[in-house]
């Protein structure tokens, strides 16, 4: 099935939230894009479903509080387009142990960077945040810019914006075979199409097509439980309170981060998961049924959060695909400069979709990209390897 209409500029493999911002910016630099999907959109089987997602600038490392201005500007950007609500400002409360090395260079990288914030002290926290209790020993910041993303909404968004300009998305239809070439050709469940580049955004499912390239990335994919706990007083963790989303960077319970955000989607449920979970196959994601993530959850709502029943009242799931340094990867393939890749979003990729677009959609059409890309490229691996030999 080789036609005319199966001939692009650029073709796009995965309609996640990176693939569906990605054909966006392709679409606005008229460019011909094709966005392929396996399932049926929209669909819950990924990384980027649900109704809510975390933004801030309050990172470790200034290059991704640095990416976070500009982006912030594109999610307001789409917003105002589209006349849809995207972001709601809730603050990102940020606790730790006062002398922790992690918590104290995210509160370094907040003054920096000259983030607006807040510190607090034992002596203020309940003030400013009733029904929390604050560990002895840790200390808290706000990063007020911080909040809330409506997610499910924003990649309906921006998949909308991308068919307005012309895009094609094609769901149900799963990639099974990629021929890389001067032009690459791309078959499909249901046809075969063929582009001057492909960027490769497949989420879990990364590796699966990668090795249609001959290449294969220290990837691992995590089921993730999304727990919801009931408030015992409807309302007291509220976005309409001013409750903020909040991450614990280790506790009494973990070295891992827990994080929540404000009761909203769910009327009296509070959303609040734990940065880790169980190695799962994306394929057969609910065969993974350990729950050692909801005992380490339990235990710390338990101790931190009286006003919320210790039992969670809804689980759903939801996959990370982690590195092993948790930093992203986008890259051009090693072999194959037409073949871009945007994958391993560690947990922590959704707030800059607008961005990473335009970063991938930069690198498919051979341009400088905005952003020095350094931490991002697949030659730490092969570094990291090359040194332990
Ligand atoms: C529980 C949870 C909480 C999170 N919280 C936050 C947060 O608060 N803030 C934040 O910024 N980030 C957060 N993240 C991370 C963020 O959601 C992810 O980094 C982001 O969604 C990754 O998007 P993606 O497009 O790379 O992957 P995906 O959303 O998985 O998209 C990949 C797509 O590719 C498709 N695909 C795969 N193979 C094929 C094929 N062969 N043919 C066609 N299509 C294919 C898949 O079906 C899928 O739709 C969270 C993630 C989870 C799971
Ligand atoms: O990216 C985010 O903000 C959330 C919270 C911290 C851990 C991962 N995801």
């Amino acid at each position: 099935m080789m036609s005319a209409e199966g001939e692009y500029d650029c073709i796009v493999i995965g309609a996640g939230v990176q693939g569906s911002f990605t054909a966006y910016q392709l679409a606005k630099r008229n460019k011909k894009t094709l966005l392929l999907e396996q399932f049926i959109l929209p669909h819950t089987r990924g990384s980027s479903h649900g109704q809510t997602r975390i933004i801030r600038r309050a990172y470790d490392e200034d290059f991704y509080t640095h990416m976070m201005g500009e982006c912030f500007e594109l999610w307001a950007q789409l917003e105002r387009e589209t006349g849809v609500k995207l972001y709601r400002q809730t603050g990102l409360l940020v606790m730790g142990p006062e002398n922790s090395q992690y918590y104290t260079t995210v509160k370094n990288t907040l003054l920096r960077n000259k983030v607006p914030l807040m510190v607090l002290t034992h002596e203020n926290f309940s003030q400013h945040i009733p029904h929390v209790k604050l560990a002895q020993g840790d200390e808290a910041v706000v990063d007020i810019t911080a909040g809330v993303l409506y997610a499910d909404r924003a990649l309906k968004t921006a998949q909308g914006q991308f068919q307005k300009l012309g895009g094609v998305i094609r769901d149900n239809e799963m990639v099974t075979d990629i021929k890389p070439g001067p032009v690459v050709t791309v078959s499909t469940s249901a046809g075969v199409y063929r582009a001057k580049s492909v960027v490769i955004t497949a989420g879990p499912w990364a590796n699966k097509l990668l090795s249609h390239t001959g290449l294969q990335l220290p990837l691992e994919v995590l089921k993730i439980n999304v727990c919801y706990w009931r408030e015992k007083v409807q309302g007291s963790y509220n976005v309409k309170q001013r409750f903020p989303c909040f991450l614990l960077t280790e506790g009494e319970e973990s070295n891992e981060h827990i994080y929540g955000l404000p009761s909203n989607e769910y009327p009296g449920l509070v959303k609040i998961c734990y940065h880790m979970g169980s190695v799962a196959d994306p394929d057969q994601r609910d065969m993974q049924k350990d729950k050692s993530d909801i005992d380490i959850l339990q235990r710390f709502v338990k101790r931190c959060l009286p006003g919320l029943v210790p039992e969670p009242a809804v689980v759903e799931s939801c996959l990370y695909t982690i590195t092993p340094d948790r930093h992203f990867v986008m890259d051009t393939h090693p072999t194959y400069s037409n073949i871009v890749i945007g994958a391993g979003f560690s947990g922590h990729g959704f707030k800059f979709g607008p961005i990473i677009g335009k970063l991938l959609c930069e690198l498919s059409l051979g341009e400088m990209p905005s952003y020095d890309l350094s931490p991002f490229r697949i030659r730490r691996f092969l570094e990291k390897t090359k040194s332990a030999l």
